[in-house]
């Protein structure tokens, strides 16, 4: 149990302010009780002193008469019997009574005591005067002095106790209201911290408004509020610490290389994935410039050039983007796309720049296999049909602007299809490949040589000085073909026939001036071969087959001759129809079925392809409102667009009209585009595909790989679709080459958000092998040939790819 002390203790720790309160209240009120018990014991003490002094005159004036009258008769027993009278009154011990020859004495004078003594005398009053003595009356003052120290005594312990208890009340009182609700605060601030910052400091009393209002009240509010600032600022930091978490980590994770740098260009910050793209460690680059990372193309003018406008378009622009052939730390080369972006502080100046990288390797390697592919020919090398007409194009400029001739030969081999029937493929392509060589060999730098495809060849020879010059050229190659081929260990003797057409002589136009030399070719053929022959204006039988059918095409619509095929397109994964592709188709009475293959071109060169696209467009837009009600699925309906028909400026809004008509749905059309259109880059192209975009139709890259194929290209247009092109599907299971395409084209469409529609599926394996690969979309004969009209609502109906 404890003590008295201890709890003493106790409380002198825990109510320090209340202890040394308890202090000075029993010291103060002490010291004031003690001063007035004082005054008035003071004041009791001479009251009584004055009654003793009364008493005593009272003796002088009650009895010196009496006294007098004894002394003077002589009578000394009523003297004595009177002054013992006065010695019984209280306080008086001691009477002297001094007359001139005798002195009367009674009672006792105490020792040690004080007294107070009073004389008077006594006379006899007659005719004169007769002192007859003096009587000294004296007063003990011990009961007095006795009753003071009771008094004092008394007054000294009620004081303590009154003092004493009043002191514990006010305590109490002070505890109870003051001091513990302040032990309280200082124990929730002593124990305030970040994680106790959510809990309110709460007083051990009734919370009522007249509380709330007081001192303790206004503490406790301005406590709370320092608390929940305190606690919002805590969250705010813990948010923004989680937030700079999170944010440092996502640039640490980062799958792009991020280099950060100060307004000098000084490396900060680099992540891991640039450690692992370059090879260096962030603290050996930190303070270097980026562009001098790779110290053998530091000083070069093309990298400080780079360095120069990137710097300047950064300032300008506010952005830098671009492709840019880096150097790994072990020296080895890599691309990488940059975004170089300056870092703003809060006034909005460049507190640094932020260099986020990009390893496409991988992309631009196979956009050169693709370029490759797209404008060279596998087999031969040679530049392809679609880069001779590049080349060509770009002859004929040249000359016109020099006023020089351009000879373009037309060749083909002789007897090719017999040898490649009886000798086999391998041997027919041996045969193409020394072909290609041999008349590469009788060309100078400029010329170039082309393969068209099968065992046409195209040279074109710019800067003739006239047009005989072809000649040369053209017995050179008959001559370079003499020696015998070496086939399969046989000897061949293959000889080739030439068409020669001449710019500007023959025509000024580049198709033209092919057909000519085509035309020619066949005039060589019909003189026996292996012979040469320039083209002459007899020749034009070819032309005039094309502009009888020309005049034909003029009235097809009109003739009611123009029908659509259409083919489904699924998914991949399921089999499911997902679309159809519109497919035109030529019905001619003297011609038969003429593939599109064959008269677009011409639509095309004429500008009749504007009605009869428009005729396509609509015609889809109502079959596929149609299968709606057939199918009661919505299904989308592809269109195939050419380039000239898009250059129309008033085709989106035909597109929008037609569909407002049908009463289709944007989103249920599919625009068709061919590559050859984003080669002109034209800002009207990328305008109308943005006005389609935002109007909601769909857009889709046709026949992805035969043209430019260049991915980067994609990212500027808003293309939903690309569609692989066939040759490359129809050979996935046979080519590696091929199978390792189509799945970068799949990858790297998916990574630009594209889906991909791969196109001339025709057998099983090849679908397992675009379902592995992620590939969206099939289309091909595996699924269905292109049917017309009422065959494929039949399909439609019957078909269990069609779910409902
Ligand atoms: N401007 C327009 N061009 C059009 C239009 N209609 C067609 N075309 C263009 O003609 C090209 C040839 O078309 P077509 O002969 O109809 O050939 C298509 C399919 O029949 C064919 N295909 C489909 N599956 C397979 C298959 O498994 N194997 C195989 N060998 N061929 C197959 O592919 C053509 C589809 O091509 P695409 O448009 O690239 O999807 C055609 O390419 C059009 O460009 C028109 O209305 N307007």
């Amino acid at each position: 149990m404890p003590t008295l002390s201890n709890r003493f203790q106790r409380f002198r720790q825990a109510s320090p302010l209340s202890f040394r309160l308890l202090a000075w209240i029993l010291l103060f009120s002490s010291a004031f009780s003690l001063i007035a018990s004082a005054i008035q014991i003071y004041s009791d003490y001479r009251e009584d002193l004055n009654q003793i002094e009364r008493h005593l005159e009272v003796v002088e004036s009650g009895y010196a008469s009496s006294l007098s009258k004894s002394l003077w008769s002589l009578d000394s027993a009523l003297l004595r019997t009177q002054m013992e009278g006065i010695l019984s009154l209280p306080d008086i011990v001691h009477l002297r009574l001094r007359q001139p020859d005798s002195e009367l004495v009674l009672g006792d004078m105490p020792r040690n005591a004080k007294t107070r003594s009073h004389s008077f005398k006594l006379t006899h009053e007659g005719d004169q005067s007769i002192k007859l003595g003096e009587l000294t009356v004296t007063a003990d003052l011990s009961r007095l002095h006795l009753e003071l120290k009771r008094k004092v005594g008394v007054i000294l312990a009620t004081q303590f106790l009154k003092t004493f208890f009043v002191s514990i009340l006010i305590i109490w009182i002070f505890r109870h209201f003051v001091t513990r609700h302040l032990s309280d605060m200082a124990d929730y601030a002593r124990k305030l911290s970040l994680s106790t910052a959510s809990e309110p400091l709460q007083l051990q009393r009734a919370d009522t408004p007249t509380n709330r209002m007081d001192e303790l009240g206004q503490v406790t509010d301005a406590i709370n509020q320092m608390r929940e600032r305190l606690h919002e600022d805590v969250k705010r930091q813990e948010r923004d610490a989680a937030e700079i978490r999170k944010f440092s980590k996502v640039i640490e994770q980062s799958p792009s290389s991020v280099l950060i740098c100060d307004r000098q260009w000084r490396i900060e910050f680099a992540n891991h994935k640039f450690m692992q793209l370059t090879g260096y460690k962030p603290e050996s680059i930190r303070g270097r410039h980026p562009g001098s990372l790779d110290p053998s193309a530091f000083n070069s003018r093309e990298n400080q050039q780079l360095w120069q406008s990137i710097r300047l378009q950064v300032q300008r622009v506010g952005v830098w983007q671009g492709e840019v052939n880096s150097t790994r730390k072990n020296g080895e080369r890599f691309w990488e796309q940059l975004i170089v972006t300056p870092i703003k502080d809060n006034e909005g100046n460049t507190s640094g720049f932020l260099i986020l990288g990009e390893d496409i390797s991988i992309r631009k390697r196979y956009e050169q296999q693709l370029l490759r592919q797209a404008n060279y020919d596998v087999l031969t090398g040679l530049p392809n049909r679609m880069l001779a007409l590049d080349r060509l194009k770009l002859a004929l400029a040249q000359a016109q602007r020099e006023r020089s001739m351009v000879g373009v030969m037309f060749l083909d081999l002789d007897n090719f299809k017999h040898i490649n029937d009886t000798l086999g493929h391998d041997a027919g392509d041996s045969l193409l490949v020394e072909a290609a060589r041999r008349i590469s060999s009788c060309l100078r730098g400029t010329s170039t040589v082309a393969r068209l495809g099968g065992d046409e060849f195209l040279v074109i020879l710019p800067g003739l000085p006239e047009k005989e010059s072809a000649d040369q050229v053209a017995e050179r190659i008959l001559q370079t073909f003499t020696p015998p081929y070496v086939l399969n260990g046989q000897e061949v003797f293959v000889t080739t026939s030439i068409g020669i057409a001449t710019f500007p002589d023959d025509s000024k136009n580049c198709g033209t001036l092919l057909q000519h030399a085509d035309a020619a070719m066949y005039q060589a053929k019909h003189k026996g071969k292996s012979a040469f022959a320039h083209f002459t204006p007899e020749m034009t039988e070819v032309s005039q087959d094309r502009l009888q059918m020309e005049s034909r095409l003029r009235r097809a619509l009109e003739l009611r001759e123009l029908e659509l095929n259409f083919q489904p397109i699924v998914h991949t994964k399921s089999g499911h129809l997902c679309a159809v592709e519109a497919l035109l188709r030529w019905r001619n009475p003297a011609m038969g079925m003429v593939m599109p293959d064959r008269f677009i071109p011409l639509a095309e060169e004429t500008g009749l392809i504007i009605p009869i696209g428009e005729w396509v467009l609509e015609n889809a837009c109502r079959a596929a409102v149609r299968w709606k009600q057939i199918s009661g699925q919505d299904i989308a309906i592809s269109v195939n667009v050419s380039p000239r028909q898009f250059r129309d400026p008033s085709f989106p809004e035909v597109v929008m009209r037609i569909l407002a008509e049908c009463g289709l749905a944007p989103e249920l059309l599919e625009l068709e585009i061919t590559e050859r259109l984003l080669l002109d880059n034209s800002i009207e192209t990328a305008e109308i595909l943005r006005e389609l975009d935002r109007a909601g139709v769909r857009l889709s890259v046709d026949d992805f790989g035969t043209g430019y194929s260049a991915l980067s290209y994609l990212k500027s247009y808003p293309f939903d679709t690309l569609k692989i092109d066939k040759s490359f599907v129809q050979d996935v299971m046979k080519e590696p080459e091929d199978a390792s395409l189509v799945k970068a084209i799949i990858n790297m469409a998916h990574s630009l958000g594209l889906r991909v529609i791969a196109e001339g599926v025709e057998e099983e394996a090849q679908t397992h092998f675009l379902r592995q690969e992620g590939c969206d979309f099939s289309q091909g004969f595996f699924y269905s040939h292109p049917l017309p009209k009422q065959d494929f609502e039949e399909w439609l109906r019957t078909n269990e790819r069609v779910q409902a």
